[in-house]
C-alpha cells in the first residue's frame, strides 16, 4: 500500500518541464533581476534561487528582487526603483495578487498536481475486469425546440415520420410501404401525443429535422399533420401568478397548451369510473343538511333578519363546511323599543386645525368621566415625560400609535366609545394636519355631529381660519354634518378672557354663516382641555366666573340618535377597520349607519358581493346579541375569506343590498373651482380616481337650477356634478356623503349623492 504522506522532493523526477511561454517569461525575468542586482558587489544568489523567486512572484521582477535582497542579505540598491504596477504574469493570475501561498509555492506543485493519476495506480478499485465495467450511454437529450421532458414537438415528429417514410421507400419501393421488420407502415392515426411519442424510436427523437427534398427534387405536397384531438389544459393559476400574467390578460396560443397525459386511456367498460361526479360529495351532503336546518327555522317575517336571509341563502356559495352560527331569532326592533335603559347612541367627529388641542381635550374628557383611570393616566404622563412630550399625555389616550405619540400628531382617526347616563357615545378623533384630510373625511362620513376645536391663544385662531378650521368646517357642512359644537379651547392660555372669547365666537359664527350653516344648530363652549375646565364640571378658575353656560358634556347630551325609522331601514355598515386575530378570528369595525343585525344573520359585502355570517357582535369589550343603527361595533364574521374584505366595503342586507355603481351624480359645494377634470372620490375609506363634470348650478337655499351645463362651479357655488369612476366600482346610494379632492390632496368639493 502506498503511503499517503506526500513528499514533494521525493517526486522531483515527476516534475513536468516549464511551458515554452513560461520559459521565455522566466529568461526575461532572470535578465531583469540580474540587471537590478548587478551593482551589488556582495551578490550571492544563484540562478536557481532567482528563478524560484520569480516563479513565486509570478515573474514580478520588483517583488523578486526585494525578496532576494531580504532572504540573501543583499543590500537594497540606493537608486530609486521604477514603480511598476505588478503585472499578471500568468493568464490565470491577475495583477496585484499576493504571492503563491507557502503550501503551494514552487513550480513543483503545478507539475505534480497534474500527475496524481500514477499515485492511485495500485488501488484495487481501478483493477476492474473489462467485462464488469459499466457502459455509459448518454442520456436522451431534449430535442431542440421539443416539448418539456424531452418529447419532440409535433413538427419534429412530423419531420421524423417523413424521414422514416422516405427511408422505407428507398428500401421497399414505392408500392410496399413496409418497415425493415416487414410491418406495414401505417398512416399516423389520431391518437394521443403520449402514444405518438412512444412510437418514435430514440433515433427519431435525437435526429434533427432536415429538409426532405433537395433543390432539384420536386417538393412533395406537405400533408397536414394529424394533430390528435387531445384534451388541453390552460396554464395553472400558480403558473399565471409566477409569470405575473393573468390568463385573460394574455391568452396563450393553442400550441403552447400541453396535453394532459393519459387522458386518452380508455377505461374498460367493466371497470367503474375513477371519480363519480353523478352523486353528491361528502361536502355537498354537509351543506345540504345545513341548508335544511336553515330552512326549518325560516319564517317569512322580514323583521327577523336572522331568518329571512337564511331562507334566501340557497344561492349563497358557502366557503367552508363549518356549521352556521346559531341565531336567537330576536325581534330586534321590539327589543330595542322596550329596552329598560333607553339610551341614545351618538357618534361625533372632533375636527379643527393642527395642535388646537383636539386629542388633549378628548383625553381629558375621558379622565373626567372616569372612562380612563388615574393609574393609566399616570403611566401616560410618565412615558410622555420620558420622550419629552409631557404636554401630550392626555392626547395619548386618543393617539395610541407609536408614531403619533413620538411626533405629537394625530395621523389616523381614533375611535373611542364611552357612555354617560343618557347616551352611548363614539368619539371619532380626526387628525388636524392637512396631509391627513382623508382620515378626517372618514370621520365626518360616519358622524352625527361634529366638535370644531378652536385655539383661543393669540395668533392661533388666525392661522386656523386660514387653514383647517375653515376647511374642516366646510367639509362638515358639505357632507351634511349640520350640528356643530364649537369648543373654544386653551382658555387658560387666553386667561379666560371674556372679550377674546366673544371675539372668536363672532368670527367663527360669521364664517359658518357664510358656509350656509343653520346658526341654531351651532353652539359655543369655552373650555380648557389641558386643565379640564368646563368639560364635565363648571370651570374652577375664578377668571371664568363670567361664564354661566353649559359644559361640553351637557352640550353633547343634546344629541338624539337614532330614530326607530333609521333602525327599520335595510342594514348598512361601512368597514372602517379589519382585524385578523388568531384567537378571536376575523372581525371588522364600523358604525351601523342604518338597520340592525344579530348573531347568525347572513350578510352581503359590497362592492365585492361576498357573502358572510355574523358569528358574534361586540360594542367595546361587551358582547352583544344584536346591534342597531348608530352603534360603533365590532362584527365577527364567518364563512368568508379575510382576503375578500377591504376597508371601505359596505356590510349590507343580502335582500336589500347597496347598489354598486361606476357613474353617479351628486349635489356638491365647491371649495375650489370645479372644471371637467380628473379628481379623487373620497368616501370613508374609499379613494377612487374619477372624471368629474359640472351638470348644473343650483341655488343654495331654494335648490332651483340656475344654469345648465356651466363651464365650471366657482368657489362657494352649489351644483350638480356627474362623476365617472375610472377603474373602480363603489358601493354608493342616494344620500351618501362624498368628497372630491384634486391631485395635491386638497378637497375641491363635497356633497351628497343624488
Ligand atoms: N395651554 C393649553 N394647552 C393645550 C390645551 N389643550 C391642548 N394643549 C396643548 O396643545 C398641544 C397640542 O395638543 P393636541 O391635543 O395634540 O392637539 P391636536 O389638535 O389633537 O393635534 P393634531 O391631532 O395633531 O391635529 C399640546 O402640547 C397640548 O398640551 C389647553 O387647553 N391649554
Amino acid at each position: 500500500m502506498a503511503s499517503y504522506d506526500y513528499d514533494y522532493d521525493e517526486h522531483e523526477a515527476d516534475l513536468e518541464p516549464m511551458s515554452a511561454e513560461d520559459r521565455a517569461q522566466m529568461d526575461k525575468g532572470l535578465m531583469a533581476v540580474r540587471q537590478e542586482l548587478k551593482q551589488s558587489p556582495d551578490l550571492q544568489v544563484t540562478t536557481a534561487q532567482i528563478e524560484d523567486s520569480l516563479w513565486n512572484y509570478y515573474f514580478d521582477v520588483g517583488k523578486s528582487v526585494a525578496s532576494l535582497q531580504k532572504t540573501y542579505g543583499v543590500k537594497p540598491k540606493q537608486t530609486p526603483k521604477k514603480q511598476t504596477a505588478p503585472k499578471a504574469k500568468s493568464p490565470m493570475m491577475p495583477a496585484g495578487l499576493e504571492p503563491r501561498p507557502e503550501h503551494c509555492q514552487g513550480r513543483k506543485l503545478m507539475a505534480r498536481s497534474e500527475s496524481f493519476a500514477h499515485f492511485f495506480s495500485d488501488m484495487p478499485w481501478l483493477n476492474v475486469p473489462e467485462h464488469r465495467k459499466t457502459t455509459f450511454i448518454p442520456p436522451t437529450m431534449p430535442i431542440p425546440g421539443g416539448l418539456p421532458g424531452g418529447a419532440p414537438s409535433k413538427l419534429q415528429a412530423l419531420a421524423s415520420r417523413r424521414k422514416r417514410k422516405a427511408e422505407e421507400k428507398d428500401v421497399a419501393g414505392p408500392s410496399r410501404p413496409q418497415t425493415m421488420s416487414g410491418e406495414k407502415v401505417e398512416k399516423p392515426t389520431a391518437t394521443s401525443v403520449v402514444q405518438k411519442v412512444q412510437r418514435l424510436s430514440i433515433d427519431d427523437r435525437v435526429s434533427t429535422p432536415t429538409p426532405q427534398t433537395s433543390v432539384t427534387e420536386k417538393k412533395p405536397k406537405l400533408e397536414e399533420p394529424d394533430i390528435p384531438n387531445v384534451l388541453v389544459e390552460e396554464p395553472s393559476a400558480l403558473a399565471c401568478t409566477i409569470s405575473v400574467h393573468s390568463k385573460d390578460e394574455h391568452p396563450r396560443p393553442s400550441q403552447s397548451r400541453y396535453p394532459i397525459p393519459y387522458m386518452d386511456i380508455e377505461i374498460p367498460s367493466h371497470m367503474p369510473p375513477l371519480f363519480d361526479f353523478s352523486t353528491p360529495s361528502p361536502d355537498d351532503i354537509a351543506l345540504a343538511a345545513q341548508a335544511k336546518v336553515g330552512k326549518k327555522n325560516a319564517s317569512p317575517n322580514r323583521k327577523n333578519a336572522a331568518v329571512a336571509p337564511t331562507a334566501n341563502m340557497q344561492n349563497l356559495k358557502i366557503k367552508d363546511s363549518t356549521p352556521l352560527p346559531t341565531s336567537k331569532h330576536i325581534d330586534v326592533t321590539r327589543e330595542w323599543s322596550r329596552r329598560s335603559n333607553p339610551k341614545n347612541d351618538a357618534c361625533f367627529v372632533v375636527v379643527g386645525h393642527v395642535d388646537h388641542g383636539k386629542s388633549t381635550m378628548m383625553g381629558r374628557l375621558m379622565l373626567e368621566l372616569g372612562v380612563v383611570d388615574e393609574r393609566t393616566m399616570r403611566k401616560h404622563k410618565k412615558e410622555a415625560q420620558i420622550i419629552g412630550r409631557s404636554s401630550f399625555a392626555y392626547a395619548w389616550i386618543m393617539d395610541s400609535g407609536s408614531t403619533e405619540r413620538e411626533r405629537g400628531v394625530t395621523i389616523d382617526i381614533s375611535v373611542f366609545p364611552f357612555e354617560t347616563e343618557k347616551t352611548s357615545f363614539t368619539i371619532l378623533d380626526a387628525p388636524g394636519h392637512a396631509h391627513f384630510t382623508p382620515a378626517m373625511v372618514t370621520g365626518a362620513t360616519y358622524a352625527d355631529f361634529g366638535i370644531l376645536v378652536v385655539d383661543a391663544s393669540t395668533g392661533a385662531l388666525e392661522s386656523g381660519l386660514k387653514g383647517q378650521t375653515k376647511q374642516h368646517a366646510l367639509l362638515l357642512r358639505s357632507m351634511g354634518v349640520n350640528r356643530v359644537i364649537v369648543a373654544i379651547n386653551k382658555m387658560d392660555a387666553a386667561g379666560w378672557d371674556a372679550v377674546r372669547y366673544e371675539e372668536i365666537r363672532n368670527q367663527i359664527k360669521g364664517m359658518m354663516k357664510g358656509m350656509k350653516f343653520v346658526l341654531k344648530n351651532i353652539s359655543f363652549v369655552p373650555v380648557s382641555g389641558l386643565m379640564g375646565d368646563n368639560l364635565v364640571t363648571k370651570p374652577t378658575n375664578p377668571k371664568a366666573a363670567w361664564y354661566n353656560g353649559p359644559t361640553l358634556i351637557e352640550e353633547l347630551e343634546t344629541a338624539k340618535y337614532p330614530t326607530e325609522e333609521t333602525i327599520r331601514k335595510p342594514l348598512r355598515m361601512d368597514v372602517v377597520d379589519i382585524v385578523k386575530d388568531d384567537f378571536a378570528g376575523l372581525s371588522v369595525h364600523g358604525r351601523v349607519r342604518q338597520g340592525y343585525m344579530q348573531v347568525g344573520d347572513a350578510l352581503l359585502l359590497q362592492p365585492s358581493g361576498e357573502k358572510a355570517y355574523v358569528r358574534a357582535l361586540a360594542i367595546g369589550n361587551e358582547s352583544k346579541d344584536f346591534v342597531v343603527a348608530g352603534q360603533y361595533v365590532r362584527l365577527f364574521l364567518s364563512h368568508i375569506d379575510p382576503s375578500h374584505i377591504l376597508t371601505g366595503d359596505t356590510v349590507c342586507d343580502p335582500l336589500d343590498p347597496v347598489p354598486v355603481v361606476r357613474n353617479f351624480q351628486m349635489k356638491a359645494l365647491a371649495f375650489e373651482p370645479v372644471l371637467p377634470d380628473v379628481l379623487e372620490v373620497l368616501r370613508g375609506r374609499i379613494q377612487a380616481p374619477a372624471h368629474a363634470r359640472p351638470l348644473s348650478l343650483i341655488h343654495p337655499k331654494t335648490g332651483e337650477v340656475q344654469h345648465v351645463h356651466p363651464q365650471l362651479l366657482k368657489q362657494g357655488q352649489f351644483g350638480r356634478l356627474e362623476i365617472r369612476l375610472k377603474d373602480h366600482k363603489v358601493a354608493l346610494e342616494k344620500g351618501n356623503r362624498v368628497v372630491l379632492r384634486d391631485g395635491t390632496g386638497r378637497p375641491v368639493a363635497a356633497g351628497l349623492l343624488d
